[in-house]
């Protein structure tokens, strides 16, 4: 079931939360809608189930207008971060709840729900903790029988606010990886809110990057991330130090530190630069087109890369971070306090008025 959303608007009082929303997701993809706290997010998610109603726009389910559709007539599952199991019905009642409300002419047969509960949570892998009651289970366990649950009545479109919000690190990671699986076995059109960036990352076949009620980006977690349209999708995908200074025929300085940049395709005066933590090296000793010094204030020497944070020595930026191979780390075997030299790689510039400039690529 495909979903388009025409021109969305929608006001709480006088304040906007969404403004002029246009999306298209096709049938059968996992779309992620990423963005900061308050930016709109659950809204639109209310809306596409008939929870809420948009002041103008429309929504579409398959190209028919749903939009003036209750959400009983809609067809949508929905997993929430708390989502209540009811606590006085086992795993399976939980389950089959939904297909026991369904009205008469629609329910299955007693043995055909008996079927279909075991059928999906196999699936969700808990078919053997069909006769646990909630409280006996773990947060990411309770996740999965509120996805059953959502599955059980075979919704055209399924609809997940934070659904792992409240869990910890590594059950977030393991319910990503199997949402992913289970989404690929079932194929239903599912819309899911988070603002976590790894998240959206790893489960989205699209992410939808929100800010203040609009959208800022639509496009594959590659290219948003290597391609972001924004300043504001670039700053929210992952860190970014932010470097600082005057620039003047390809030169920049800020007090001690200086770059000599290749081409003068920036304009004079204060110049902003976003530099990744893995688009840069560190060095013992400074680079002919690049004085950048540091003092190493931490290191974080765990998985493949390691992580540096490192603060300026002589100049004026914010505590910097980078992101170094482990065979580089080791190497260059730096130390606590240990006096190095940062040079950047690839470093997009800012325009005065706070938009992408052009970016710009060292030599060698
Ligand atoms: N029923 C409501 N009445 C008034 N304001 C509301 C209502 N629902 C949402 N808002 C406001 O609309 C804005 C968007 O809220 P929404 O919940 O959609 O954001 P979100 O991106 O999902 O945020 P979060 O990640 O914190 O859940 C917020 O500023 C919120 O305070």
């Amino acid at each position: 079931m495909s979903i388009s959303l025409q021109q969305i608007s929608k006001s709480f009082g006088s304040f906007s939360a969404l403004t002029d929303i246009s999306l298209e997701i096709p049938g059968g993809s996992l779309v992620g809608l990423l963005g900061p706290s308050g930016s709109g997010k659950t809204t639109l998610l209310r809306i596409i189930a008939g929870l809420e109603r948009a002041d103008r726009g429309r929504v579409l389910f398959d190209g028919q207008d749903v939009t003036g559709l209750p959400v009983q007539k809609r067809r949508v599952g929905f997993v929430f971060q708390q989502y209540a199991l009811f606590r006085h019905m086992t795993v399976f009642d939980n389950v089959g709840f939904g297909l026991r409300m369904l009205p008469r002419a629609e329910r299955p047969s007693r043995e055909a729900r008996r079927a279909r509960i075991m059928e999906l949570l196999t699936m969700v892998q808990l078919d053997h903790l069909a006769s646990r009651y909630p409280s006996q289970l773990s947060g990411g366990q309770r996740q999965r029988v509120a996805l059953a649950r959502a599955l059980a009545v075979k919704p055209s479109v399924l609809l997940l606010d934070e659904p792992f919000g409240a869990l910890d690190a590594k059950v977030r990671k393991e319910l990503r990886r199997w949402l992913r699986h289970l989404h690929e076995q079932m194929a239903v059109t599912s819309v899911f809110v988070t603002h976590d960036q790894e998240e959206a990352m790893e489960v989205s076949d699209q992410v939808v990057v929100m800010s203040q009620g609009h959208i800022e980006q639509i496009g594959s977690p590659r290219t948003v991330y290597e391609e972001p349209a924004s300043r504001f999708v670039f700053d929210f995908l992952g860190h970014i130090n932010a470097l600082s200074g005057r620039y003047q025929d390809g030169r920049w300085e800020n007090g001690d530190a200086w770059l000599q940049l290749p081409g003068n395709g920036c304009p004079h005066g204060n110049l902003t630069f976003y530099l990744r933590p893995h688009e840069a090296t560190l060095a013992h000793t400074p680079a002919a087109d690049a004085h950048l010094p540091v003092q190493v204030d931490e290191l974080s020497v765990f998985g493949a890369t390691v992580k540096l944070e490192l603060s300026p020595r002589g100049w004026q930026a914010e505590a910097l971070e980078v992101e170094l191979p482990r065979e580089e780390f080791l190497a260059l075997a730096p130390e606590r306090k240990q006096a190095l030299f940062l040079r950047p790689r690839h470093l997009q510039s800012i325009t005065a008025d706070g938009g992408l400039g052009p970016v710009l690529d060292m030599q060698g």
